[in-house]
């Protein structure tokens, strides 16, 4: 075992271990602090469908206008605005119908002054028309074959339009007619061509988190793939010769395994793609294949266990170019960093609680610097009553505590054991600071507890006491 560190120290030298992971474009980086493009060994394009959830690599301009060309915004009919301008209920203006446009391919015939054509919402606007008619504001009401006029009122034709004779007795010339009772201006339910977006306006940013809405604008604009951020591949090893799968049957001394799921979990969430995940027993021969079959296709291996000082430490027993160390914290204490065939290795001590403390405070931020996405962040809050004794929390000195906590949003609880709840803090900038109070006990194998918890309180390792009201750091789960 080497001598203790502090946490800061580890953290620096995890990100330099993963410092090639990183590389630039990371949120910040650019020139006015926003994102910038990421070097290319750190982007990769993926159709649209499969961006959801992805980071976006690069900016995203238009190819194209958005609407692609003026098309109309109701079913109704398009029309010359002029020749409206003076419709009322009372007294309509009677226009022949031309013809019809629907939202298919192909480019309308332009329309003749004098008349109209009906047109579907979506539909190209034909030249020379500058307004639409909702089909309601005339005689029709609708286009609906079973929602508009009664079929006895009707020409017989698909379209129930009024007949206007020609000429005595030559129906064959019938023209049909639609009856306008509201006046329209020009641009009236028109869409105009890139009235949403013009050619190479911004559509996406970089940077931004891939949303159902995102892909829909991107779809729209015709564009087949989009620029994100490669995902960091990650192998987890969890090591036990104690462990079984969840969902298998436990036997005696057995016990199911958390932190494969757990760290598998993490790694996602923080925008990580999980390459290998298997579990070894403590046989040396085993677990060094396992971990060279997880080094070889992955940017970094995480195991849980086998780094304390028992008999059968089998990580450490393996890993011959990792340091081991404790750090200067808990849980978390026994941890390890190096390479294995050159593959950057974290070691993460294998309580439950430990493994997933390490993941959040020492690989999280990382993971999502090197995928594009900003650090959570570490909020300050005010420590709430619940599970605090009257005599205050202790802490070891020298060490780095980090305990379990809920956080609510106003004043904590009730005054538990009879003392005074603590109102809800202000930082000096004005914002409300929120309450924390410690959920369950400070032990490592406490993972079901740990479920109850939605932050860790993070409490330093100078401080020996913290009471009621003392104001914290807490990391957010
Ligand atoms: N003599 C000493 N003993 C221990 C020390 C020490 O400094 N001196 N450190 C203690 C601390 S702190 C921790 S943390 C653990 C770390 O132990 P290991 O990393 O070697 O982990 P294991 O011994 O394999 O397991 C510890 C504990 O966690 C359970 N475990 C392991 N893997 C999983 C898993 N995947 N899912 C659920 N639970 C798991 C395991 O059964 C043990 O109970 O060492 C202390 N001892
Ligand atoms: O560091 Mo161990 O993680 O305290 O239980």
């Amino acid at each position: 075992m080497g001598t203790r560190v502090s946490v800061e120290q580890h953290r620096d030298d995890v990100e330099r271990l993963l410092a090639g992971l990183v590389g630039s474009g990371s949120p910040g980086d650019g020139a006015d602090g926003g994102p910038s493009r990421p070097t290319g060994a750190h982007a990769e394009a993926v159709t649209v469908a499969e961006a959801l959830g992805r980071v976006l690599a690069a900016d995203v301009a238009a190819p194209g206008p958005l609407p692609r060309f003026r098309n109309s915004q109701m079913d109704g009919f398009a029309v010359r605005a002029a020749d409206v301008a003076e419709a009322s209920a009372g007294t309509p203006v009677m226009l022949p119908v031309a013809g019809e446009v629907a939202a298919r391919p192909g480019r309308p015939e332009p329309l003749a002054p004098g008349t109209a054509v009906r047109i579907m919402t979506g539909a190209p606007v034909p030249e020379g028309a500058d307004a639409v008619v909702p089909v309601e504001d005339t005689d029709l009401g609708t286009f609906n074959r079973t929602g508009g006029r009664p079929p006895t009122a009707r020409t017989g034709r698909e379209s129930p339009l009024v007949t206007a004779g020609a000429g005595p007795g030559d129906e064959s010339v019938a023209t049909d007619t639609v009856r306008i009772r509201v006046p329209r201006a020009a641009g009236d339910f028109v869409r105009e061509a890139g009235s949403d977006v013009a050619t190479a306006d911004l559509v996406l940013r970089a940077g931004t988190v891939l949303a159902p809405h995102h892909l829909a604008a991107a779809a729209a604009c015709g564009i087949g793939e989009l620029p994100v951020r490669r995902r960091v591949r990650v192998s987890i090893v969890s090591t036990g010769s104690e462990l079984v799968a969840p969902g298998e049957p436990a036997g005696p001394g057995q016990i199911w395994d958390a932190n494969a799921v757990a760290l598998a979990a993490a790694v996602r969430s923080a925008g990580g793609v999980v390459v290998v995940a298997e579990r070894v027993g403590d046989d040396e021969d085993a677990a060094r294949e396992a971990l060279r079959r997880a080094a070889a296709s992955a940017d970094l291996v995480i195991t849980s266990g086998g780094v304390s000082q028992g008999a059968h430490e089998v990580v450490k027993d393996v890993l011959t170019d990792v340091v081991f160390r404790p750090v200067a914290m808990q849980p978390g204490g026994p941890q390890g960093l190096g390479r294995l065939d050159g593959t950057p290795v974290l070691t993460f001590p294998g309580n439950p609680v430990s493994t997933q403390v390490s993941f959040v405070v020492f690989l999280r931020d990382v993971l999502r610097r090197a995928g594009g996405l900003p650090p959570v962040g570490e909020p300050r809050a005010t420590l709430g009553p619940e599970g605090v004794p009257a005599a205050g929390l202790t802490s070891p000195g020298g060490r780095r505590q980090f305990l379990r906590g809920r956080v609510s949003d106003g004043v904590a609880g009730d005054g538990a054991a009879g003392r005074p709840a603590p109102a809800a803090g202000t930082s000096p900038g004005g914002a409300r600071r929120p309450v924390v109070d410690v959920v369950g006990g400070p032990g490592s194998h406490l993972v079901a507890s740990m479920a109850a918890a939605d932050v860790l309180i993070d409490v330093p390792a100078d401080v020996t006491r913290l009471g009621v009201g003392d104001e914290v750091t807490v990391l957010p789960l």
